[in-house]
């Protein structure tokens, strides 16, 4: 399935166009992604915000081809360019098919929230990176466990000849999510998806998972798609950032458009409601009013119109808002983008 034509500029390593993805429950139909498009280029860390249950890992699971039993719609175009000119079609794959188990651990890695997810309980660091390299790489096993202690200390855990050995439940919380890493970085990943991977970490530890990710990145040259519920995360680590609303991209721009000049009311919301460098101490911060609505019964019209302060009546809450284009990067999907007034938090 690798096109000798291909449809991407050489910068694109990845691009999402109209993915839908639906599940099937006794009580309706979930409609977790609905025609998401977003790309990320070569070197690039492309940030995902939104609240839970906006569909920002059920994408990313169906980029993986990692899609539960229940999913009853999985369709639009996802494409991987992992080296100019060498394109590959990933939509249509099946999770077991050998096209995506050779991409899965090589030239993609995967980082989560719970380190557990993705490391066996009853293997060691090293088992189980060196499975990865065998698996991926033509390597003697004396090798790869020679790699496996080279990933660990590149991920800066200390002594990691004795790590190598170690079970995961040997390691600290934070020293869980550096083994991760290292397991994830094992193969040399053009790309690394990070599902919320410091959520569960204390600050400290967040802060040097950050800058080691950040470390990282510079030095590979990787891209990584990056999702996380914290702005404050997001400033840190992105260069370009898709903010996601009950399953659909509602405004894309380079972390400079985003947090200086959003243009979707639910952008706003969201940046009104974390704490700001500079914001006086007694600053209020906003809550975003009301709840996601239930995933089986969508609103009509722009689906954030209940909670949105902006919202007009006899327009957002009945017709689909357009995708309105600011420059190459930036686009916001609403009726009123471009008319908002111009002050914000
Ligand atoms: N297997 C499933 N069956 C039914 N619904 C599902 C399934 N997996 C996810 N969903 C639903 O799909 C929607 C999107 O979920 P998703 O996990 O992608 O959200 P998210 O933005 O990543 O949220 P969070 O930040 O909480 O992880 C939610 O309404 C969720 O309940």
């Amino acid at each position: 399935m690798t096109n000798t034509t291909t449809n991407l500029p050489p910068e694109r390593l990845l691009e999402l166009k109209d993915v839908n993805v639906q599940f099937e429950l006794r009580e309706g139909t979930v409609r977790a992604v609905n025609g998401v498009s977003y790309h990320v280029n070569r070197g690039e860390v492309l940030g995902i915000v939104g609240e839970s249950g906006s569909g920002k890992s059920v994408t990313v699971r169906s980029i993986m081809r990692l899609l539960p039993k229940n999913t009853s719609r999985d369709d639009g175009s996802i494409l991987f360019q992992p080296k100019p000119g060498e394109e590959i079609r990933i939509d249509g794959l099946s999770s077991k098919s050998k096209k995506i188990r050779d991409l899965r651990g090589d030239a993609i890695g995967m980082i989560f929230q719970e380190p557990m997810t993705a490391l066996s309980p009853v293997h060691t660091i090293g088992t189980q990176i060196m499975r990865t390299i065998l698996l991926h790489r033509n390597c003697s096993k004396k090798e790869a466990r020679e790699r496996a202690i080279e990933l660990l200390r590149k991920v800066q855990l200390p002594r990691p000849e004795q790590l190598v050995d170690n079970y995961p439940h040997q390691l600290s919380g934070g020293m869980r999510q550096r083994a991760m890493i290292a397991l994830a970085l094992s193969c040399d990943p053009v790309l690394l998806i990070a599902d919320e991977p410091t959520t569960a970490l204390d600050v400290t530890t967040e802060a040097q998972i950050l800058d080691l990710l950040r470390e990282l990145q510079a030095e590979t040259g990787m891209s990584i798609i990056f999702i996380t519920h914290n702005f404050g995360v997001v400033a840190d680590i992105a260069d370009r950032v898709a903010v996601m609303y009950l399953g659909q991209v509602v405004e894309t721009g380079t972390v400079d458009d985003i947090f200086y000049n959003p243009q979707h009311p639910y952008t706003r919301a969201l940046l009104q409601s974390v704490p700001r460098l500079g914001q006086s101490p007694v600053h209020r911060l906003k809550t975003i009013p009301g709840m996601v609505p239930d995933p089986f019964n969508v609103p009509r019209g722009c689906t954030f119109n209940p909670r949105c302060e902006f919202a007009v009546q006899g327009t957002c809450n009945v017709e689909v808002p357009p995708l309105v284009r600011f420059s190459d990067d930036q686009q916001a999907r609403c009726h009123l983008a471009g008319k908002l007034p111009q002050e914000v938090a």
